[in-house]
Order: structure tokens, then sequence, then C-alpha cells
């Protein structure tokens, strides 16, 4: 008989804790999000989180939500999978699979399209019924792209750092 542990954390459990660990490194005050992209093969190709662009102080640039285009974080904060999109130093990312903590939005959906991403695996979908997630749905089920939610599992992992 095997001594194999079987408690062991299941591949979506594996991707979808990566993406949320790399959400852990944004600055954002009010949404942390992450993204990890994944071969065919279950070897993480790169992650991201949303943040600001290199040389851009995460101290200088504002994080309010509201207020005028240029005083607000919209103009300026690169998404998670945009930034897990252009980390990848590798060849192509035809066919691989996206996890990321929040669907993307109509801006993400076009690069993940042009990437060749093929799956996206989400998890929290609070924006669903923004013209922004609407856009990237319509995009996405037109370009074959499949994405479904996360089956959270509501284990619990305790990391010390
Ligand atoms: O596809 C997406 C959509 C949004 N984000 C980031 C951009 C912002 O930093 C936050 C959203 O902030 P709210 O305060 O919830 O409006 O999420 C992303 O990374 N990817
Ligand atoms: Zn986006």
């Amino acid at each position: 008989m095997s001594d194999k542990r079987t408690d062991y954390i299941s591949w979506d459990e594996y991707f979808m804790g990566v993406a949320k660990m790399s959400a852990l490194r944004s600055k954002d005050p009010n949404t942390q999000v992450g993204a990890c992209i994944v071969s065919n093969d279950n070897k993480i190709l790169s992650m991201g989180y949303n943040g600001l662009p290199r040389g851009c102080s995460d101290d200088e640039f504002p994080w309010a939500r509201e207020g005028a285009p240029l005083d607000n974080k919209y103009m300026y904060t690169a998404h998670s999978e945009l930034n897990a999109i252009l980390n990848y130093r590798g060849g192509s990312l035809d066919n691989a699979k996206m996890y990321v903590t929040l669907f993307p939005c109509n801006e993400c959906a076009k690069a993940i399209i042009q990437a060749g991403i093929k799956t996206i695996v989400y998890d929290c979908d609070k924006y669903a019924d923004t013209a922004s997630v609407i856009a990237s749905k319509r995009m996405l089920n037109a370009a074959g792209v499949r994405y479904y939610q996360y089956q959270r599992t509501e284990r619990e992992i305790t990391i010390t750092l």
C-alpha cells in the first residue's frame, strides 16, 4: 500500500492559489487582481498583478477611484492580465490557460485573444453588469475563448512567511 499524501491541492487550487498570491503584491487599496498563465501540460508560464507601470511610483500616482480622470487610478494602472502576458519571456502563449481572480475587462480580453490564450478560469465576476465586462464576454465568445468560473473548494491554507 502506498504512503502517498492524499490531501494535496488540485491543479485548479494550485493555479488559482498562485493567482491569489500574486494579487497580494498589488498596491490597489480597493481591488487586488492576480493572474497566472499556464501551459497545456500544467507548467506556469507567467504571472501578474495590477499595478503601475515601471518607473511610475506607487507613492506618487493616485490610487483614488473618484475624481478627475488625471487624479484617479484608472488612467495609470496596468491590469494583472496584461502584466502577466507582457511578463512572459518565452515564445508563444497559443492555447495557454489563464487563471485570474477577477473577470477580465474589455481591454484585457483584447490582449488575451491576441496572445492566443484559449481558456480563462476566473474567480470573482463582480463587474459582470458593466459595459466593459459585457463587451469582454462578447469578444471572447466571438473569438472562441472559453471561460468558466473557478469552483471554490473552501480549503484554507496558512502559509507562514
Ligand atoms: O481586467 C481587469 C480589470 C481591472 N483590473 C484592476 C484595475 C484596478 O486596479 C482594479 C479595479 O479597481 P476598482 O476599484 O474595483 O474599480 O482592478 C485588472 O487588473 N484587470
Ligand atoms: Zn483589464
